[in-house]
Order: C-alpha cells, then structure tokens, then sequence
C-alpha cells in the first residue's frame, strides 16, 4: 500500500524538538494534530474499523476483577494487540514506525530517560453505548511505562453530542485539560502520577490505538521486583507445602 510520505524525517525532528519536548517539559502532555495527513490516516482508521467488523476487539481486560461491579463500569473499550507486522496492519505499522521516530527524537532531549522500546499497539474501540474509563493512573507503581501516546481516528466528532473527552488532571494543577478524540490527532503525556485521567461516556464509535514506550532503568529494575517477588512466594509454596 504505497503511502506519501506525508512528513519527512526533518519534519518529525523539529515537531519533536520545537512542540513535543516542551510541551512534555513544560505541562507534562501534548497533541499534535494532522500528523499523518488525510490519506495515511484514512488507511490506519480503515484498517482498524476492519478489526471491529471482523470481531477482532474484545473486551478490555481488568487488572482485578471488583466483586459486584461489572466490568464495562470501569472500563468500556474493546481492545486487539497487534505488533503492527499482521495482515491487514500494514497502515498501523506505518503509523508505529512514524511514532517511533518521533519518540526516539524527544528521547534524546529528555535525558534523564533511557527510551529503548516500547508495547505493543493497543487498538481501542469504545463502542459509543454510553461506556467510558473511569479516572486511573496509566503507571502508577514504577512498572517501567515512561510516555503513553494515544493516536486518535475519529472523523467529524462532536464532543457535545458524543461525549468521549480524554480528561487530564495534571497533578498538582488546578486546571484540567480535556482533550477531544480527533482524527489524526497524535497526544503524547507522562504515563505516571503525573497524570491520571478518565475517558469520558461515548455516545459514538470511538477509535484509538495507543502505545506504552519504557524508560529502560525502570522496566528492568520492575522485571528485578517481579521476579524476586513470585520467587520468594514460590518458596513459601514450597515451605509451607
Ligand atoms: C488498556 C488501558 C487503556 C488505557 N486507556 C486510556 O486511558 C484511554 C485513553 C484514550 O482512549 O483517550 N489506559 C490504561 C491505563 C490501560 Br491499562
Ligand atoms: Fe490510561
């Protein structure tokens, strides 16, 4: 699927130098609007309305499941993981690598973090029957998650009607910044306590694919945790058996 490059790499290095680091910087979050140009756009939003025909989306899993409360009361979103490299991704993969590019850029002006690589895409679709997320932090216990970037497909939406506002309560602000789920639209924040949020009820479709980049230090100090963790409950297993 041949794509026009809609921005070159020179493009990218200075939208990430000149908007994304000081924003980051400054308000700890940022979007950038028209990044992949209609066309490319339009590939990536087909291509995941194609996952929702085929029933790819299934529903998004909870970390515990809270007696009594159902699930889509919490979260709402029907999610895929893809590694962008599946038939049929080809725009989403093209969309990954730009996102790539951009991050690896800021990575370098935001010294303090070591950005080596990243999840795998998370594509999200709220279904627009009233669901949304409630308040959370994406990373709230050190597991590694540095930048969270969201890249949002939803053509001719009107948040009166529709609702689907991401809601950022930035620690420590008195402001919030609600942030409308627009096509072509890139957000990038801190994934951590600086940042909890909530994903506002939707009254129509509502697209995202969203990917989790690592600050290396921190994912492997949480892999350290972890693995001591089921290893000293593995003794008790074995002590107390
Ligand atoms: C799977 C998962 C999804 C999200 N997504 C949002 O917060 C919504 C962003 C948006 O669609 O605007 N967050 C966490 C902490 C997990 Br885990
Ligand atoms: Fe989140």
């Amino acid at each position: 699927m041949p794509f026009i490059e809609h921005v070159s790499d020179a493009d990218l290095e200075c939208l990430a130098l000149e908007r994304v680091v000081p924003a980051l910087q400054a308000y700890g979050f940022c979007y950038v609007d028209g990044v992949l140009g209609e066309l490319a756009g339009d590939a990536v939003l087909e291509q995941v309305k194609e996952m929702h025909r085929s029933g790819v989306l299934q529903d998004g899993r909870l970390a515990g499941s809270v007696p009594g409360v159902h699930r889509s009361s919490i979260r709402g979103d029907k999610i895929a993981w893809v590694s962008g490299t599946e038939r049929g991704c080809e725009a989403i993969n093209f969309l990954l690598n730009l996102i790539d590019k951009l991050i690896s850029v800021c990575a370098r002006r935001l010294g303090s973090k070591t950005i080596r690589e990243r999840s795998k895409a998370m594509v999200a679709c709220y279904p627009g029957n009233g669901a949304g997320y409630v308040k959370h932090v994406d990373n709230p216990n050190c597991d590694g998650r540095c930048i969270t970037c969201t890249y949002y497909l939803n053509k001719n939406w009107n948040t009166k009607e529709h609702g689907g506002v991401l809601r950022i309560f930035p620690e420590g602000k008195s402001f919030v910044a609600d942030i409308k789920p627009l096509f072509d639209r890139l957000l990038f924040f801190w994934s951590d306590r600086r940042n909890p949020h909530e994903v506002q009820p939707s009254y129509s479709t509502r697209y995202a694919v969203t990917v989790w980049y690592f600050d290396s230090e921190e994912r492997a100090e949480a892999k350290r945790r972890f693995r001591d963790m089921t290893a000293s409950s593995l003794q008790q297993c074995s002590s107390s058996s």
